[in-house]
């Protein structure tokens, strides 16, 4: 028995196939192009998002000389909040899909506080007024793409997030293809209501949103449809769609209240089971859709930390400040020296997201002396890492009164024992990644599995998940606490950058209690103009977002 799993990501997408012991039997990988049309946007062009998913179907399958019959169902999984809106009549976006991470809502989402605060509609969708969720990227395409406005509202234009698109075309496109969203990333748009499941009449006004235009909101876990006619997938049925996170809960196998896995991937997601009930935070989390395992089964809430930049700044080392080849040359560089010279990076490339939620805040690079090397700049990246989700994990103690006795750790960044040893260090709480980090693909084919029988319930599934690798604290408190203190001047060198910061969170780190005494300070950020900046005996060039250091 075999099950397969869409994994459609930020930076790339893969086709997974899996065996009934949950192991890897096939895997095909493709990326796709990142669109930056400008700055703090971000743009993926949709019909090579579903072009990638077919190679990767194909290749996948290839590789397992397997043939699509042999799969008893395929789930999806997905890059959340990224929003898109195709034609009915001819399947086509009427632009490219606006990223999850793009923040050119920063009005929108303002505006839609209408002087009553960014917790305006937290009650009911468990989220703040912020640039990540899809309502303000929607908006902002009603009201830029002509004609858009009127072809919502007689249902001619469709709205999707990624896993409603790759229904949509995996079922058969202009030629019966379905129209579903699962209830875990319609949690994600700040139109659905927390408690009913359904999207929300009063909110939909309030936005200005047709309903017309919007999926149906199905569990994370039945049969929606069959792989199309002609297609890779012809006749499998698709019977799972989590969001990437959601699916990287479930993989890990966090059913119990109280279980919380950290997935560091482009950006950082922690998410803690909360239990049938929707946890409110006070502390700048989400309160999310966790899973539903069909239309009959009880719902299970999560508290989330959503952190935008962290492979995303490997990444951005990799790419824009060249000072390293690929991700893994970031281990062995930041290991050349001892500590991270007195060096601190917030790489808040898209402000920052939980738990300060502050648009205004840019990327600083701060505490610099001319003892620093690119070494250090590469090291203060991976610790940021490890801080940002200390931040959420703080939040997530107080939000929830658990003490945490680990955490689950997944995604690419896993394999870099440097962060990973830090992360325990900085939170002094073991860090344990089980032996298949696909925890995100092998979710949705649980979820799939579940659906068709594949496994029986969840306690077999909770028995399939192994241990592979734990890294436990081996830090003083007081290194510790000197540490934090750095990361917190760091911070209040970040936020309210492009203007009055709108952080509205009350946040772990005693923000602004901290007098600044670097000797030399370089601030910098991704959406930064041209200029110079001088550090002792270094000059940092900065040019249209691009940083060199000479
Ligand atoms: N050894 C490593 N050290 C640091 N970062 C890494 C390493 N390997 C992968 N990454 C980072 O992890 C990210 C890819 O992880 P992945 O889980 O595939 O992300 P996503 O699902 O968001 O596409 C990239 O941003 C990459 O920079
Ligand atoms: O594609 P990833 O793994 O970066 O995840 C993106 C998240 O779903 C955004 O909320």
């Amino acid at each position: 028995m075999y099950v397969g799993a869409i994994d459609q990501g930020t930076s790339s997408t893969r086709f997974m196939i899996f065996d009934r012991s949950g192991s890897v039997v096939s895997s095909d990988q493709r990326e796709h192009e990142q669109h930056y049309p400008g700055q703090g946007l971000v743009e993926h062009d949709a019909t090579e998002i579903w072009q990638r998913t077919q190679e990767c179907v194909a290749g996948a399958l290839k590789k397992a000389k397997l043939k699509a019959e042999q799969l008893s169902a395929v789930g999806v999984t997905n890059q959340r909040e990224t929003t898109l809106v195709w034609r009915k009549s001819t399947g086509e976006p009427y632009h490219n899909a606006i990223v999850w991470n793009d923040v050119r809502t920063a009005d929108i989402a303002k505006e839609l506080e209408g002087g009553k605060g960014p917790d305006r509609f937290r009650s009911k969708t468990g989220l703040p007024l912020a640039t990540y969720f899809s309502a303000t990227k929607l908006l902002w395409l009603i009201r830029n793409v002509p004609g858009l406005e009127e072809d919502l509202k007689k249902g001619e234009a469709l709205f999707g997030t990624i896993d409603t698109w790759l229904l949509y075309n995996l079922t058969g496109g202009t030629n019966g293809g379905i129209h579903v969203t699962s209830v875990c990333n319609a949690s994600r748009t700040l139109m659905m209501n927390l408690k009913t499941l359904q999207w929300d009449e009063t909110l939909l006004k309030s936005l200005g949103i047709p309903k017309a235009c919007l999926p149906e909101i199905k569990s994370n876990s039945e049969v929606y449809g069959h792989g199309a006619k002609g297609g890779y997938l012809e006749g499998v049925p698709i019977a799972g769609i989590l969001g990437d996170q959601q699916a990287a809960m479930f993989g890990q196998a966090c059913f119990s209240p109280g279980e919380v896995k950290s997935t560091y991937g482009t950006g950082n997601f922690i998410m803690m089971n909360t239990g049938t009930e929707p946890k409110p935070s006070k502390n700048g989390l989400l309160t999310t859709v966790g899973y539903k395992l069909g239309e009959k089964e009880e719902c299970v809430y999560a508290l989330e930390g959503a952190v935008a930049t962290c492979g995303s700044a490997v990444q951005w080392l990799r790419d824009q400040l060249k000072i390293i080849m690929d991700a893994p040359q970031s281990q062995i560089l930041a290991e050349s020296v001892p500590d991270n010279g007195g060096m601190y990076f917030v790489p808040a490339f898209s402000g920052l997201f939980a738990p300060r939620w502050d648009s205004s805040a840019r990327g600083v690079f701060c505490g610099l002396t001319a003892y620093n090397s690119k070494a250090h700049f590469c090291r203060a990246t991976l610790e940021a890492v490890a801080y940002q989700a200390r931040e959420v994990i703080d939040a997530m103690g107080q939000d929830s009164g658990v003490t945490l006795s680990r955490i689950k750790v997944d995604g690419g960044m896993t394999a870099n024992d440097l962060v990973m040893q830090f992360q325990a260090d900085i939170i002094d709480t073991p860090v344990t990644r089980p032996v298949v980090p696909e925890t995100t693909a092998l979710g949705a084919a649980y979820a799939a599995g579940l659906a068709v029988g594949v496994w029986k319930d969840l306690e077999e599934i909770r028995a399939q998940w192994k241990m592979d690798k734990q890294w436990t604290s081996k830090m003083g408190n007081k290194e510790r606490e000197k540490y934090w203190n750095g990361w917190n001047k760091a911070v209040s060198k970040s936020v309210g950058w492009e203007g009055p910061s709108t952080s509205h969170s009350s946040s772990s780190g005693g923000l602004g209690t901290l007098g600044w005494f670097a000797a030399t300070v370089v601030v910098g950020a991704a959406a930064a103009t041209a200029g110079w900046m001088m550090g002792k005996g270094k000059r940092i060039k900065i040019l249209g977002g691009k940083i060199t250091i000479e």
